[in-house]
């Protein structure tokens, strides 16, 4: 199998066979009963790869952990991974890690909300360290595009990764409190983000008004929510991008070209993104990886051994 540094198709296949099924039935019915867990799940996995790699820091309770993090405090799904694990460690007790799970579950994530599956290579160990305050080189929701892109570098992403990956915002939703500084006194212009669509801002406003509930969730591809597809970007064009960070990939010229080859309509191109999100992920799902005797397995995802 292809050897992606460190990790590969197929880690468990002696040692754990049925580690897809078994992650991918606890995905399975947890979104069919609850379908705002698969974006969490696929953005759970982006947060844990971009602090210390993809470890499950992001799993780690405590005071002052990434969990405890503000960027990290909506996310949801944590006991989605939970079950799994438990059931993981009855069928191969110490085999399987935490960080896995979280990366199988994002792209059963993908699947489940209609997008095309992807092979994910595995073997990352857990991580032992996790920090709160290594969540700052998170992207944030305002960042420019040019703090995007360099975010991503770091992380050896490039700018076609990048637009890529934040193609991930065609599932889920953003509290009121990320954006709604955009719908009304806009960088103290006392008016609106000129980026936001005439006919689309009314719509924003009504979701979100002025001194509202902060914590309202509003969906990030507005008319498909909960079906993964490049609908995204033909709404960054059209001025519905909600949240600013993802408004500017279609008014910066760096990122608009790539936002583009998403565009079209047809079949054709609908089938490209979702050909080049999963190529997309398994780039994102190597970060730092720790793999051979580095870190551990964790028991319970919640802790360190
Ligand atoms: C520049 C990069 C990015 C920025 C600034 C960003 C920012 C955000 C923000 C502000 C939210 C709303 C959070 C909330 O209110 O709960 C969000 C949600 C989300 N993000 Fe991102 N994001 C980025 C990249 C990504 C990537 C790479 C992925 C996955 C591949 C991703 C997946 C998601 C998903 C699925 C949601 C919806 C979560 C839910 O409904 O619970 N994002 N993002
Ligand atoms: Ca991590």
């Amino acid at each position: 199998q292809t050897n992606h540094g460190g990790t590969r198709v197929g880690f468990y296949r002696s040692t754990c066979p049925r580690v897809e099924s078994i992650v991918q039935s606890a995905v399975q019915s947890a979104v069919r009963a609850n379908p705002t867990i698969a974006p969490g799940l696929l953005r759970m996995f982006f947060h844990d790869c971009f602090v210390n790699g993809c470890d499950a820091s992001i799993l780690i309770e405590g005071a002052s952990t990434e969990k405890a993090a503000g960027p990290n405090s909506l996310l949801r799904g944590f006991e989605v991974i939970d079950a799994a694990k438990s059931q993981l460690e009855s069928a191969c007790p110490g085999v399987v890690s935490c960080a896995d799970i979280v990366a199988l579950a994002a792209r059963d994530s993908v699947v489940q909300t209609g997008g095309r599956s992807w092979q994910v290579p595995l073997g990352r160990r857990d991580g032992l360290v996790s920090q709160a305050s290594d969540t700052a080189n998170l992207p944030a929701f305002n960042d420019p595009i040019s703090v995007q892109i360099k975010k991503f570098a770091d992380k050896g992403l490039n700018t076609q990764d990048l637009v890529t990956l934040v193609g991930g915002h065609t599932i889920g939703t953003s509290a009121c409190v990320l954006f709604s500084y955009r719908l009304y006194n806009f960088n103290n212009t006392n008016g609106p983000d000129p980026d936001i669509n005439q006919a689309f801002l009314p719509q924003l406003r009504a979701l979100c008004p002025e001194g509202g509930d902060g914590f309202r969730r509003v969906a990030l591809d507005t008319g498909s929510v909960n079906s993964f597809g490049s609908s995204f970007y033909e709404n960054l064009r059209n001025g519905r991008g909600v949240i600013e960070s993802d408004a500017k990939l279609w008014s910066d010229r760096r990122t608009q070209r790539f936002v583009q080859r998403f565009l079209g309509g047809s079949g054709q191109t609908g089938s490209r993104f979702n050909a080049e999100f999963g190529r997309a992920m398994v780039k994102m799902g190597n970060i730092e990886v720790k793999t051979g005797r580095q870190g551990e397995i964790r028991r319970v995802c919640t802790a360190t051994n």
